[in-house]
């Protein structure tokens, strides 16, 4: 037993644990203050009162330090920030040694990303694990939330933390509970839109864990077998949206040679509760969904080719938009070699300030590989970043595009005055935008929503647009945001 406020191997009941926790007397230290890190600290601090983010990035900690959020677009976050730093419940440092000496309980939220070989790169894992060792304590409770390769709690991080930390290995705990969280929406996920998952690398890691997650979520806390397992649950559950939306772009495919709109056989086939078919688009951005199933393509003998195979097809739709994009160019006589396109959104989602693995990057390439100019707009991001010569919303009637490909479909893309326009092909691989009311040859992958083909106006449509639809009489465009709108 331990003495002391820790929770892993507390002799102390289970309510005076969480009292513990609750009344602030468990030092929290939350390292890697992101997109999702934030948020998590937040909570942490409204439920503990008591927490230190820790981020590398001085400007990060400098934001938080003046209650401030860096992260854009997630409700609620700035007050929640304002309100905890306010009261003196939640501070931020670069310090990761200092946080890790005065903590109780460390959260690991950092990036897990591929080197070069698609392999697992650790390093962000290992640079805090060493940070954590410095100050680990007996009693302490270790808490990864970043995405792990299934294994890496029990194999990596557990003998890691205990060679660096002089400590036994069950000294201090060590659970796996990863984030089920969506950028837009993580204060509401990481306060209990879905059961926490909790495994630990020992049953007394689970337990404390385990009462963490049951006080800072109102929803129930779900107890697997071990960490191994709870990070394969991670992995599988991007596993399955990767599989699923590259099923959803190769029936996609389909639309011209079966000459239907593959969108709306989808959306009809997805009235059985047992067909969740996913959006086809451009392909599978961002730094979670892209990376996971590497997590263990990269480590299994076993040959797991559907996934295999899924991450291959998602990765190919930027070639295959660029394709439909040609093709479209020399039906009217232009040659990709002389054309000029304009990207519309380069981010890998809509509202989310993230360009790692955007498909938009591919396409860009792609297009500039062919001899196009490529111009970019995205109100989140500069598009240089991603190769294309940056324009701004504002200034599109002034300049001339053979094309324009809408990739994600920022809101911002709904002031886009498409009857001022000059006249060009306008490829949606979103099926965002309604442009029935004006002079744009539109090519909507994998057709509409709506049983339009992807050839606007070909022969045989079933479904005409009512008139008067939004906006189409001043000539702008409602956007459909698709990407997860399959998604409850
Ligand atoms: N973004 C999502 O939608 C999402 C959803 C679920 C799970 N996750 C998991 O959460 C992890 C973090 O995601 P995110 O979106 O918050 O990432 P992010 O890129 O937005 O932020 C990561 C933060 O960690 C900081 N950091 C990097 N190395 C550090 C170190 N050694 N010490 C302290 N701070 C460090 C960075 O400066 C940055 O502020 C992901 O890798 C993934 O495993 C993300
Ligand atoms: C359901 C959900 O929210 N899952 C989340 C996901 O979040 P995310 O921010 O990575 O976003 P996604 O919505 O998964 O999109 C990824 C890419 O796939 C494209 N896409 C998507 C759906 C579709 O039907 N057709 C598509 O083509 C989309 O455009 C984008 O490029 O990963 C997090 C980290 O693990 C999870 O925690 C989190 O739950």
């Amino acid at each position: 037993m331990v003495d002391g406020d820790g929770l892993y191997g507390s002799s102390r009941s289970d309510e005076q644990q969480r009292a513990l926790l609750t009344s602030g007397r468990v030092p929290v230290a939350v390292y890697g203050l992101g997109k999702m890190g934030l948020p998590l600290a937040g909570v942490y601090a409204e439920t503990t009162g008591n927490v230190t983010g820790v981020d590398i990035d001085p400007s990060v900690v400098g934001t938080v330090t003046n209650g401030e959020s860096h992260v854009v677009g997630e409700p609620g976050l700035e007050a929640l920030i304002a309100d905890q730093v306010a009261a003196g419940r939640l501070e931020a440092t670069t310090d990761g040694t200092a946080a890790a000496e005065r903590a109780r309980i460390h959260v690991v939220i950092v990036p897990t990303l591929l080197d070069d070989r698609q392999k697992p790169d650790l390093s962000t894992v290992d640079s805090v694990a060493d940070d954590i060792a410095a100050g680990l304590s007996p009693g302490d409770l270790v808490i990864a939330e970043s995405t792990l390769p299934p294994g890496t709690c029990r194999d990596v991080l557990r003998p890691h933390l205990a060679g660096k930390s002089g400590l036994e290995s069950d000294a201090f705990g060590l659970a796996f509970c990863p984030e089920r969280t969506s950028s837009g929406t993580a204060l509401r996920d990481v306060r209990g839109q879905y059961p926490k998952v909790v495994g630990g690398v020992d049953a007394e890691s689970g337990r404390a864990a385990a009462i963490v997650y049951d006080e800072l979520s109102s929803n129930d806390v779900h107890l697997v077998s071990d960490a191994t397992t709870a990070e394969a649950v991670k992995v599988f559950e991007g596993i399955y949206r990767d599989v699923n939306i590259a099923l959803a772009n190769e029936l996609g495919r389909l639309a011209d040679e079966l000459e239907i709109s593959v969108r709306e056989a989808i959306e009809t086939a997805n009235d059985l509760p047992m067909c969740q078919i996913h959006d086809p688009g451009p392909g599978v951005g961002g730094h979670c969904i892209p990376y996971y199933p590497h997590f263990l393509l990269s480590r299994m003998t076993e040959p797991m080719e559907l996934t295999r195979t899924a991450r291959t097809v998602n990765d190919g739709m930027p070639t295959v938009t660029a394709d439909r994009l040609e093709e479209e160019l020399s039906s009217v006589g232009t040659s990709i070699a002389e054309a000029s396109v304009v990207v519309l959104g380069l981010t890998y989602r809509a509202g989310v300030e993230e360009t790692r693995a955007s498909p938009a990057i591919d396409l860009v390439e792609t297009l500039e590989d062919r001899g196009a100019a490529v111009a970019g707009i995205d109100p989140l991001v500069d598009p240089a970043s991603c190769g294309a010569r940056p324009v701004e919303i504002d200034r599109l009637e002034e300049e001339h595009f053979d094309a324009a490909v809408i990739v994600t479909p920022h809101e911002e893309f709904d002031r886009i005055p498409w009857t001022a326009l000059e006249s060009m092909i306008v490829v949606d691989t979103r099926d965002a935008m309604d442009l029935s009311g004006t002079d744009h040859r539109v090519y909507t992958l994998a057709g509409s929503a709506d049983g339009r083909r992807p050839r606007a106006g070909a022969s045989g449509d079933a479904v005409d647009r009512p008139d008067g639809e939004p906006g189409s009489e001043h000539g702008t465009a409602s956007v459909r945001r698709t990407d997860g709108g399959n998604d409850v």
